[in-house]
């Protein structure tokens, strides 16, 4: 199954990048077709225009509805189907979690549409949900100037698990949020030289005794979990003694 991405942005250029690294490999393999498109495609005046001044007052600039509405219609179609996933990237959305980027990973299609200015129109954003599955996301309590880095690293986070991308699916197991780490941090990581400018690999990994190893990998994501993300923290993970 081919996942197909498409990208809706002034600035479809930022999406050039997919196509270098593990991205691009995908591409090649037939596992994703990345299309970016560029909104001022759909517009018809002398100055390709895509925003306006905000109705009831305010500062800035919206983007209007129908240079969307009109990409919409020859990118997506006009008939309603639920398969199709629209992310809105958005400061006011929903926290993208890795449980999301879970689901999305079996999607057969998403369009990344990429608001600039102060935002979109909020009729897009409605007619998209009367026709298709919309998730508006943030990324973090931080504002960008615009959707398109937040639709790359959904797109990394999402595709990388994608059946078939990643080499060693096993590594996926064991990554910070992934089930296998009952959605703790992942523990410290380690490799050679064993001693580095005066700082050692912790003993423990080094003793071949794979049932304390064991112990100290999750004593150590428990406790970076409690002090850094308390929020992830349940009862049932306790305080590592
Ligand atoms: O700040 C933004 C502006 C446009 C689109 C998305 C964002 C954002 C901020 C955090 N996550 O997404």
């Amino acid at each position: 199954m081919t996942m197909r991405l498409d990208y809706l942005s002034i600035f479809p250029a930022y999406f050039d990048v997919l196509d270098i690294s593990l991205l691009g490999k995908a591409a090649v393999n037939g596992l994703v077709e990345v299309h970016a498109h560029d909104l001022r495609d759909w517009t018809h005046d002398r100055h390709r225009t895509v925003d306006d001044t905000p109705c009831g007052g305010g500062a800035g600039m919206v983007m209007k509805p129908d240079p969307w509405g009109e990409a919409f219609d020859e990118i997506i179609g006009t008939e309603p189907d639920s398969s199709v996933h629209v992310i809105f990237p958005s400061p006011s959305g929903a926290p993208f979690t890795q449980s999301a980027a879970q689901e999305l990973s079996s999607a057969v299609r998403i369009v990344f549409c990429c608001g600039r200015y102060e935002g979109i129109d909020h009729r897009v954003i409605d007619y998209a949900r009367s026709m298709w599955t919309v998730h508006e996301v943030s990324l973090g309590d931080y504002v960008l100037n615009g959707g398109e880095v937040a639709a790359l690293a959904i797109t990394e986070a999402v595709v990388r698990l994608v059946p078939g991308f990643m080499g060693n699916p096993e590594s996926l197991a064991e990554e910070s949020f992934s089930a296998g780490q009952d959605g703790l941090l992942e523990y410290p990581l380690f490799t050679r030289p064993v001693s580095w400018r005066g700082l050692d690999v912790p003993e423990v990994l080094m003793s071949g005794h794979h049932g304390r190893i064991a112990k100290w990998r999750r004593d150590e994501s428990v406790r970076l979990t409690c002090e850094r993300r308390p929020d992830l923290t349940d009862s049932d993970f306790g305080v590592p003694h």
